[in-house]
């Protein structure tokens, strides 16, 4: 399994976010993980990123358990992508890129043309390859978070996590980026996990989906998570209810 949680419990203080948690995720899957907000969605990917959250039980990463991880190993691991906006001014999206090349490069951090080719080809993937020599800070969001995936891509690692990639996108742009998240597994071999709080991308779009149902997380492939009543349970409200048909969250 490319992720393994054995029993894990994340707590801030004598808050329980997640208790006795035990799920896997395999090579080559795309899975969304959705949960009200402040359930610990971004606690628990930063907890399988190794980011010092507090943790009790076991994460393992391709079979190896986190703690027992270097720096070095971890980072060409686990590839981190957040919503933070990285524009700087004069930075071309080829040298964003090339920073995932970091955990390769020799101790002045000199590119050779290998990593070189790994930008080029990551920039391709993600379909920015025109964008190499443009400056982030004139990039749409859609454009931006492509770029970071392509870093991710440039760091070559099994595992991919995400903290809410389709966040500041447009529909059209949501279903596009997971689409594109979802062709990297398949072709690429990756293990993505994301956080979202787009139930129909997660449900349309994704193998799996990961419920944070306080303290409990549920991991079930998407079809059976439509049809659990588990999505009906957690979001619908007084004024707006789960749509099983279209997968959506409906006014009542
Ligand atoms: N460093 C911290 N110290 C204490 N509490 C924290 C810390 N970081 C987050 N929390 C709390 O833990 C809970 C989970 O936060 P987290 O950001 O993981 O949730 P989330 O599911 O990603 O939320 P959202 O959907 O709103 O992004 C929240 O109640 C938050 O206030």
């Amino acid at each position: 399994m490319s992720i393994a949680l054995n029993h894990i419990t994340l707590s801030y203080g004598s808050r329980t976010l997640l208790e006795d948690v035990t799920a896997a995720f395999a090579q080559g899957s795309l899975t969304a993980l959705i949960g009200r907000n402040g359930t610990g969605k971004s606690t628990l990917l930063r907890a399988i990123a190794g980011l010092g959250t507090t943790v009790s039980g076991d994460v393992a990463l391709c079979g190896r358990p986190l703690a027992s991880l270097t720096p070095h190993e971890l980072s060409t691991t686990v590839g981190f992508v957040t919503t933070d906006k990285v524009r700087i001014a004069n930075l071309a999206c080829e040298d964003v890129v090339a920073l995932g090349r970091a955990p390769y490069t020799n101790w002045i951090g000199r590119m050779q043309e290998a990593d070189r080719a790994v930008v080029e080809r990551s920039l391709r993937l993600v379909g920015m390859s025109a964008f190499a020599r443009k400056t982030m800070d004139r990039m749409s969001d859609g454009e931006c978070q492509r770029v970071m995936i392509a870093r991710a891509l440039a760091q070559d690692t099994p595992v991919i996590l995400l903290d809410e990639p389709t966040a500041f996108l447009d529909l059209p742009n949501r279903y596009e980026l997971a689409t594109l998240l979802r062709q990297l597994t398949r072709d690429e071999g990756k293990c993505i996990l994301f956080s979202t709080h787009d139930l129909d991308v997660a449900l349309s779009l994704c193998d799996s989906v990961a419920l944070i149902d306080t303290p409990s997380l549920h991991h079930l492939p998407a079809g059976e998570m439509v049809g659990s009543g588990l999505i009906e349970r957690l979001f619908s409200g007084e004024n707006a209810r789960f749509d099983p048909e279209t997968r959506t969250v409906r006014l009542r």
